[in-house]
């Protein structure tokens, strides 16, 4: 059988002797063990009690479940023994200081896709790590997204899988259930910079700009339109499933601003969603955009600020800031804007 390095084994090469390097790894340790007993309890389903529960509201109003309660308590327990100052958890309306004297901070999203719960669908754990400033919590979280030191995310699906970065490429490891550890499966995850398969939740097409309902009729009318290739369409409702998947086939993700009340700037969190997840793409050769500039650019006004998010294959990604900003750009493949659009009457 192939032997797969350990996560533990990976790391602690990585670090060597550096005393920062070390903060990291153990930090990064502390969400890998943690991630195994969300993991765990998310197999477990039903049989783990009703988990799906409405048992609060978070600070922007969005509905709470048991489990992402119990997640969010995990990892704060999980990051009580490591050199952690501050977390910032989509869970808790301000940063929960630790170790104030600590070097780290660390942004989590305890448990991303809670609209699986009880669906037998993928769900995760997103985590970036900051820099800790003296200046406190709140400021730590305001960093822009190039400040962060590590990122990665955990997916529970069909395989409780790794997606790491320390900022020099990204890493995927898989958890083998025979001994509890991570394994190294793929040390250079690379997203192709074309690609034939959009993630979007079409569903809201009417509430969205004319400008992105052009780019996706363009997808849609496949080799028949300007585009001249078909097109595929996945929308798992978990962003870390989404962004596995992207690391492992390639394709774009968009979670775009619409015209709903609250949807402004998209759904998707700044901090803990579209930063981790950023930092990822990039060191495999994709690109994270809000659709006018860089995700890892975007200065943060506090820890739970909304932006929207399209990320993935780096020339389509490019295509649609054409078709966003400056759609003339597109020469003859310009949307001709007021046509009718697939989805529309
Ligand atoms: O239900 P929608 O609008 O399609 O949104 C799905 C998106 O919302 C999220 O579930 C938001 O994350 P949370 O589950 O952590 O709130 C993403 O994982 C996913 O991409
Ligand atoms: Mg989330
Ligand atoms: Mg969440």
């Amino acid at each position: 059988m192939t032997h797969f390095k350990e996560l533990s084994d990976w790391l602690q090469h990585w670090a060597g002797d550096d005393t920062a390097r070390r903060d990291i790894a153990a930090t990064l340790m502390a969400l890998a063990e943690v991630g195994t007993k969300i993991s765990t309890l998310v197999a477990a389903g039903p049989l783990a009690g009703d988990q799906s529960g409405i048992v609060g509201e978070n600070s922007d109003g969005d509905l709470q479940k048991l489990l992402d309660l119990t997640s969010h308590h995990a990892v704060i327990a999980a990051l009580a023994d490591a050199p952690v100052a501050y977390v910032g958890s989509e869970e808790a309306e301000e940063p929960i200081s630790l170790r104030p004297d600590a070097a780290l901070a660390v942004a989590v999203d305890p448990l991303d896709g809670s609209s699986n719960i009880g669906i037998n669908l993928p769900m995760g754990t997103i985590f970036s790590i900051l820099p800790a400033l003296a200046a406190g919590g709140e400021a730590s979280f305001r960093q822009i997204g190039r400040s962060q030191l590590a990122a990665g995310f955990l997916v529970y699906g069909p395989m409780t899988e790794l997606a790491l970065t320390v900022g020099d490429g990204t890493h995927v490891f898989v958890l083998d259930r025979r001994d509890g550890t991570f394994r190294l499966v793929n040390d250079t995850a690379s997203i192709a910079h074309a690609t034939e398969e959009f993630a979007i939740n079409a569903s809201n097409y009417r509430h969205w700009d004319e400008t992105l309902r052009a780019y996706i009729d363009d997808c849609l009318a496949g080799d028949d339109g300007v585009r001249t290739k078909d097109f595929n369409m996945r929308w798992y409702g978990s962003l870390v499933a989404e962004a596995s998947r992207i690391l492992a086939r390639g394709g774009v993700f968009l979670y775009p601003s619409d015209q709903r009340q609250g949807y402004g700037e998209g759904r998707l969190r700044l901090v803990y969603e579209a930063n981790p997840v950023a930092f990822l793409v990039e060191q495999a050769g994709g690109a994270a955009s809000t659709g006018a500039g860089a995700i890892l650019d975007q200065v943060p006004d506090e820890l739970h600020q909304r932006v929207p998010l399209i990320f993935g294959a780096r020339e389509e990604v490019e295509r649609i800031e054409r078709y966003l900003n400056d759609p003339q750009s597109l020469g003859e493949n310009a949307p001709l804007f007021g046509r009718r659009g697939l989805f529309r009457a």
